[in-house]
C-alpha cells in the first residue's frame, strides 16, 4: 500500500476520486477527444501495417511480380500516418488549452462562490498555485496522455498480435521482456506519482509563503529579515527541487529499463531469427518484418512509460485541485425575498444567537440578543475575542448560527436568500482592501450603476475629491499604480459605502490610528448614513462611541451591558477600562451619581 505525505494510506477509493476529477474535466470535450483518438488510431494502424507492407515489397522481389502495388501501399500508409498524426496533434493542442480553461473556470468559481470560512482556510498563494501551475499539469494528463495511453496500448497489442501472425516462437523473447518491464513499471510508477505530489505541495507552500512575505514586505525590511524570509521561501523551492529530482531519476530509470528491455529483446530476436534462417526454418522477409515490429515496440513502450509518468503528475495535481473542488458553493439565491418595502433603513434583531466555529470548542457567540433600529448608530465594543466580528459575520451570513434567530424587518434569515440579506447591507471591512481596477471601479464597486457625479460626490464626502482630481487619470487612475496612503485607502472604502445611501451599514473600524481627516470622514459618514439608515460599527475609537445612540459592550461571547456612552461610563468598570485604552486624550470621569 502507498502512503501520502500525512501518512494516510492512498486507497483505491482516493485514487478513483482523482481519476474522476480528470474525467470530469474531459467530459465536456469528449467529442474532440474521441475525434483525436480516432485520428491517433489511424496513425497507429498505418504504422502497424507498415512492416507487413514492407514484407510484401520484399516478397515481391523474389516472386518476379510488380513492385508498384506494394510500394504504392507503403507510400499510402506513410501519408495516412502523417496526415492523421498532424490532425491529431492540432486537435490535442486545442483540447489541452480548453481543458486548462475549464479547470480554471471551475476553481475560480469555487473561490468566489464558496463560503468565506471554507475559502479563507487556504492561503491565497496556495490557491493561486492551484489555478496557475496545477491546472497545467492536469491539462497534460487529461488531453495527450489519455490519447497516448489508448494509442500506445493499441500499438503494443497490435504489434504483438501481428508478430504472432508472423512467427510465434520469436514472440516468446518479446513477451518475456514486456512482462518484466510491466513488473518494474508497476513498482516505479506510484513512486514517481508520490514524488511529484510532494514537489507540487512544496510549490504550493512556496506560493503561500511568498504571497505572505511580499504582503508584509515593509515589516520584513524594517525587521531586517530579508535574508531570513527569502530563506524560508527558498526552503520550499529546494524541497520542490528535491522531490522533482527524485521523480526525474525514477522516471529516467523507468524509461531506460523499458527502452533497454526492448533493445535486449531485439538482440535476442536477431540472434534466434538468424539461426533459424540458417536452418531454413524462417524466411528473411519474415525476420525483417518481425524485427521492424520489435523496433516499433520501443516507441509505444517508452511512450507508455512517459504517459504513465505524466498521468501520475496529473493525478497528483488532481488531488490538490480536488481539495478546492470540495469547497461547497453557497447558494446565495436559495430562499425568499423581502416583500416590497417603502421605508428607508432596516431593523435587525438577533435573538439568542449562538455561533461555534468548527475548529473551536467555545462558542464565539453564546445566546446573544441584540437589536439594531431602522435608523441611527449602534456601536459594538469589547475586548479582543469578545465576538464583535462574529456578530458581523452572522449579519452578513458568512457564518450560520447554530442556534437562535436573526430577523430583518421581522422576516427570519431562515426564510430569506443570502442575496436578499446582503442586498440590503453595505460592509466596510477593517482592512479596507482595494480591488484591482480604477478609482471609479473601486468607489462604485457596491453600486456599479453609479454615474460619475455620484462617484465624485462620494469622494467629496470623504475629503478625497482634490486628491483624485490631482491624479493623471482622475477616476480612471488604477489604484494599484496610485501611491494612496493608508488613510486615503480607508476613505476610498468609505466612499464605496456612501456612493449609494445604504439601508444598513456595517463598519468595522480600523484598529490602527487614523489620521485626523479620515477620523472626521468616518464620523461624517456615520452621521449622514444614520439619518436614513441603520449604522452598526465595531468601534475602536472614542470619537465613534461617544455619539452612538446605543452601545453594546461584549465580553467572551456575551452581551455584558448596553446603553449610551454616559450610561456605560457610569455603570460598567470594563467599559471604563476600554475607554481609558481608547481615549486619546482620556475623557474626564463622569461626576459620581448623587
Ligand atoms: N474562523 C474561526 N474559527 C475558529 N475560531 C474563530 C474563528 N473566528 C473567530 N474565532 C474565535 O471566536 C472568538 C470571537 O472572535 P471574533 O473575531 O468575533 O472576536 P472580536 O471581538 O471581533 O475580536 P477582535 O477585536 O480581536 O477582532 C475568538 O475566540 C476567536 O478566536
Amino acid at each position: 500500500m502507498n502512503f501520502d505525505r500525512t501518512g494516510e494510506p492512498i486507497t483505491s477509493q482516493r485514487r478513483w476520486s482523482k481519476v474522476r476529477v480528470l474525467l470530469a474535466l474531459v467530459r465536456p470535450h469528449r467529442r474532440t477527444l474521441l475525434l483525436s483518438l480516432f485520428l491517433g488510431l489511424g496513425a497507429t494502424a498505418a504504422s502497424l501495417a507498415t512492416p507487413m507492407a514492407t514484407k510484401a515489397v520484399l516478397d515481391s522481389l523474389g516472386a518476379d511480380s510488380s513492385l508498384a502495388k506494394p510500394v504504392g501501399l507503403l507510400l499510402g500508409l506513410v501519408v495516412l500516418g502523417g496526415v492523421s498524426g498532424f490532425a491529431q496533434w492540432l486537435l490535442l493542442g486545442r483540447l489541452a488549452e480548453r481543458i486548462v480553461l475549464t479547470a480554471r473556470q471551475s476553481l475560480v468559481r469555487r473561490f468566489f462562490q464558496g463560503s468565506v470560512g471554507d475559502v479563507q482556510r487556504h492561503s491565497p498563494g496556495e490557491l493561486v498555485s492551484r489555478v496557475t501551475s496545477d491546472t497545467v499539469l492536469l491539462r497534460e494528463a487529461a488531453s495527450s496522455s489519455l490519447v497516448d495511453l489508448v494509442n500506445g496500448t493499441v500499438a503494443l497489442v497490435g504489434s504483438i498480435v501481428l508478430m504472432a501472425v508472423l512467427d510465434v516462437p520469436l514472440l516468446l523473447s518479446t513477451i518475456i521482456a514486456l512482462v518484466l518491464i510491466g513488473i518494474v513499471m508497476a513498482v516505479l510508477m506510484p513512486r514517481i506519482g508520490a514524488a511529484q505530489h510532494r514537489a507540487q505541495q512544496a510549490v504550493g507552500r512556496l506560493g503561500g509563503l511568498l504571497e505572505g512575505g511580499v504582503r508584509a514586505l515593509r515589516t520584513v525590511k524594517a525587521s531586517r529579515a530579508e535574508g531570513r524570509e527569502s530563506e524560508r521561501v527558498l526552503a520550499q523551492a529546494r524541497d520542490a527541487e528535491r522531490h522533482g529530482v527524485r521523480a526525474a531519476v525514477i522516471e529516467a530509470g523507468a524509461w531506460s529499463i523499458a527502452g533497454g528491455g526492448i533493445q535486449l529483446a531485439i538482440i535476442a530476436i536477431l540472434a534466434i531469427g538468424a539461426w533459424r534462417v540458417g536452418e531454413g526454418d524462417l524466411t528473411v522477409p519474415t525476420l525483417i518484418a518481425f524485427l521492424l515490429y520489435a523496433f516499433q515496440l520501443v516507441e509505444p513502450v517508452t511512450q507508455l512509460t512517459t504517459t504513465f509518468s505524466t498521468l501520475q503528475s496529473g493525478l497528483a495535481a488532481a488531488t490538490r485541485i480536488q481539495e478546492v473542488e470540495e469547497i461547497e458553493t453557497e447558494d446565495t439565491s436559495h430562499g425568499g425575498s423581502f416583500p416590497h418595502h417603502g421605508t428607508t433603513g432596516a431593523e435587525i434583531r438577533l435573538q439568542d444567537v449562538t455561533v461555534t466555529y468548527p475548529a473551536s470548542k467555545r462558542p464565539a457567540l453564546d445566546a446573544v440578543t441584540l437589536s439594531f433600529p431602522r435608523h441611527g448608530h449602534t456601536a459594538i465594543v469589547g475586548p479582543s475575542g469578545a465576538g464583535k466580528t462574529s456578530v458581523f459575520s452572522s449579519l452578513l451570513r458568512f457564518t450560520e448560527p447554530g442556534a437562535g434567530t436573526i430577523t430583518m424587518d421581522g422576516v427570519s434569515y431562515a426564510d430569506l436568500s443570502i442575496d436578499a440579506v446582503r442586498s440590503r447591507i453595505t460592509y466596510v471591512e477593517q482592512e479596507t482592501p482595494l480591488l484591482p481596477g480604477t478609482v471609479r471601479e473601486n468607489v462604485a464597486y457596491r453600486y456599479p450603476q453609479a454615474d460619475d457625479e455620484e462617484v465624485w460626490a462620494a469622494l467629496r464626502a470623504v475629503f478625497l475629491e482634490d486628491k483624485v482630481r490631482s491624479l493623471p487619470g482622475q477616476l480612471d487612475e488604477p489604484v494599484s499604480g496610485t501611491s494612496l496612503s493608508g488613510g486615503e485607502r480607508q476613505r476610498i472604502a468609505l466612499a464605496r459605502a456612501v456612493v449609494h445611501q445604504p439601508e444598513v451599514l456595517l463598519l468595522d473600524e480600523a484598529t490602527a490610528q487614523l489620521d485626523g481627516l479620515t477620523e472626521v470622514a468616518v464620523q461624517r459618514v456615520i452621521r449622514e448614513v444614520a439619518l436614513h439608515g441603520s449604522v452598526v460599527t465595531i468601534a475602536h475609537r472614542l470619537s465613534t462611541v461617544v455619539d452612538a445612540d446605543r452601545i453594546y459592550l461584549m465580553e467572551a461571547g456575551h452581551v455584558r451591558a448596553s446603553g449610551t456612552h454616559q450610561d456605560l461610563l457610569a455603570t460598567d468598570p470594563l467599559y471604563r477600562e476600554l475607554v481609558d485604552a481608547l481615549a486619546i486624550p482620556t475623557l474626564p470621569e463622569p461626576a459620581p451619581h448623587p
